[in-house]
């Protein structure tokens, strides 16, 4: 294909810069501990400095790839798929998502919420960020809110980020990997004395897995 058709295919979204994709269990929030297929697609610019993929940032380095392909690999190996990033609300997501669910494939998504929802999703973590705060539609869609903790004013955020989000949402907090060791008996307290939060942690990265 000519770069100008390619480029164009990525805007409608029958493209997407692929980063990688692979079959693991789902180590954070409510899932946690089912088999999942990830799909991470290139491409943020919400600049979170503990981001621990930030190779995914510059879409540029990861090829475009048809979504007729990644819906083939995806449907081999589970029948629950999680689109991650980089920022997967960065490009349209309605085709993926159309062509993963008309394969009966459960499709969740893990986002910040800083750019317009498109697709349709099984399951929406939204993922707040200060330097990006979501969009209302993300609030209004979440399925669970997850708050990374990296330092005390967190728990603040974490708050103003609940008064904002869906009634429905299940509420959780996820220390930041670099400052566990602090942050996860700061959770623990969180919880018990605000019981209405839980805690989620990387599980995966305990388990050595993807
Ligand atoms: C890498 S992000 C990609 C999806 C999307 N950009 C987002 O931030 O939700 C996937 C999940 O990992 C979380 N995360 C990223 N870096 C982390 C870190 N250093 N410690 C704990 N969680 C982290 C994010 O908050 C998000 O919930
Ligand atoms: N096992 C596993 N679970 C995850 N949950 C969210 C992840 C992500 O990077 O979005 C992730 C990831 O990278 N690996
Ligand atoms: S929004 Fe997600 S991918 Fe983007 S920098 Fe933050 S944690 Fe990383
Ligand atoms: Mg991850």
């Amino acid at each position: 294909m000519l770069q100008k058709e390619v480029q164009l295919a990525v805007e409608k979204g029958e493209m997407l810069p692929l980063m990688e994709e692979f079959y693991t269990i789902q180590g954070e929030g409510y899932h946690t501990g089912t088999a999942a297929y990830f799909i991470r697609i290139g491409g943020c610019d919400v600049g979170c400095h503990w981001c621990d993929v930030k190779e995914s940032w510059n879409a540029e380095l990861h090829p475009p790839t048809n979504t007729d392909v990644i819906v083939a690999n995806a449907k081999k190996y589970a029948d629950t798929v999680v689109v991650t990033g980089g920022e997967p609300l960065t490009w349209d997501m309605t085709l993926l998502t159309s062509k993963l669910k008309s394969q009966n494939l459960k499709v969740h998504i893990e986002t910040s919420g800083a750019y317009e929802v498109s697709g349709t999703w099984d399951w929406f973590c939204l993922s707040p960020k200060k330097n990006k705060l979501p969009v209302q539609s993300a609030y209004d869609i979440a399925n669970e809110l997850k708050v990374i903790i990296y330092n005390k004013h967190d728990f603040i955020f974490a708050e103003e980020q609940a008064a904002k989000v869906n009634p429905k949402a299940i509420l959780f907090l996820q220390p930041e990997w670099s400052k566990k060791e602090e942050m996860t008996p700061l959770i623990v307290d969180y919880v018990m004395n605000n019981p209405k939060w839980r805690v989620s942690l990387q599980t995966h990265k305990y388990l050595n897995i993807p």
